[in-house]
């Protein structure tokens, strides 16, 4: 995946060697760096200093990870080429129109890209496609909704009818007929956000809406798992996956209001890549789910990590089977 994201991002291929030591020690990282959250300030500090436990290994990871963004940013430039579209390129050649960005701009965007798409975007499917399994109503639901997705794709395609060969897929512009998928992977992300929890430090005094104030250099965090669970925010019902959930009269999703539903964050800064998400995560599942058929493995138990992000540790362990028609 790392691969097939850094070619997109990069058009060029990284050594096998280096993504598999890249996505260890990244994961590390994120791990570590989320848990430094949950232990006192002062115990992290000295196993950093001692070099020893979790810091070691975000030491590690760190050069790890420093390692796999050189390469690929030396590769870049040693391949620069001004008529290449690809992410990276379009920064490399900013400096030729009077910008000019360091290594570690370029290293930061790097990782952002590779955090977005691999880690938000996968696990984004991967919990949908858990909560599936667990609720066949809803996935029948889905089901429904591109049966009728795929019976216009046959009426203007006549030939196709009845090929149980051809792979069921969809186009960018039949997303915006998934509705009901879109409320599924809403809904999904409210009771598993991928970016469970945030942390802000105010560089001025600022007040917050209800006028208290926050002093310069406050930290000042929101919990997207907690307010995703919330039965003050989603009332009584706030545990139960419940698509329907912002379909209007019409079957027609209205997204919800993002700060009471702060997945993407909310205000200014709120996520850029957020119809990309969706309409990336919609497309996969779509056909994932229209083509094959999951079935959780007996005893199956998700193992989840509240990193900075969250991640099934374990893995979706599934049957899958080939949905004939
Ligand atoms: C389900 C998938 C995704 C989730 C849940 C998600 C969530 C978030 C969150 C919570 C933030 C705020 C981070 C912070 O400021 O602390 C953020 C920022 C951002 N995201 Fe996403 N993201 C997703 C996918 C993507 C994708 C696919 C892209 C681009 C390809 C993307 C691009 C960005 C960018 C550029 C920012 C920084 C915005 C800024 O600081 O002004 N995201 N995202």
């Amino acid at each position: 995946m790392i691969n097939d994201v850094t070619e997109k991002i990069l058009h060029s291929k990284v050594p096998d060697h280096i993504v598999e030591a890249f996505v260890c020690g990244f994961q590390d990282v994120l791990q570590v760096t989320g848990e430094r959250f949950l232990i006192p300030g002062f115990w992290w500090r000295m196993m950093k200093w001692l070099n020893i436990g979790s810091e070691k290994r975000l030491k590690d990871g760190l050069a790890v990870v420093e390692n796999f963004t050189t390469f690929v940013i030396e590769q870049s430039k040693r391949e620069r080429d001004t008529n290449r579209r690809d992410l990276l390129a379009r920064f490399l050649n900013l400096p030729e129109m009077g910008k000019s960005i360091s290594d570690s701009f370029l290293r930061d965007i790097l990782l952002s890209f590779i955090l977005a798409r691999r880690d938000a975007v996968v696990s984004g499917v991967t919990f949908c496609l858990w909560l599936l399994c667990l609720h066949p109503g809803v996935e029948e639901n889905v089901l429904g909704e591109l049966q009728g997705i795929i019976e216009d794709q046959n009426f203007s395609n006549d030939e196709d009818v009845g090929d149980v060969d051809k792979m069921g897929t969809f186009t960018y512009e039949e997303v915006w007929k998934m509705n009901y998928l879109h409320g599924v992977l809403s809904g999904s992300m409210r009771l598993y956000p991928l970016v469970p929890a945030n942390l802000k430090f105010a560089v001025e005094d600022d007040p917050l809406p209800d006028g208290t104030k926050v002093f310069k250099g406050t930290q000042v965090a929101y919990n997207a798992f907690a307010m995703g669970r919330a039965a003050r925010i989603w009332g009584r019902d706030c545990l139960e996956f419940q698509p329907e959930r912002w379909l209007n009269e019409h079957g027609v999703f209205e997204p919800p209001n993002p700060f009471k539903y702060p997945v993407f964050q909310a205000g200014p800064r709120i996520c850029l890549g957020k119809d990309l998400a969706f309409i990336e995560m919609k497309l996969l599942v779509a056909s994932l789910i229209w083509n094959f058929k999951f079935s959780l493995q007996p005893g199956f138990k998700p193992r989840l990590s509240y990193g900075v992000n969250m991640l099934m540790v374990n893995g979706l362990l599934v049957t899958v089977k080939r949905r004939l028609r």
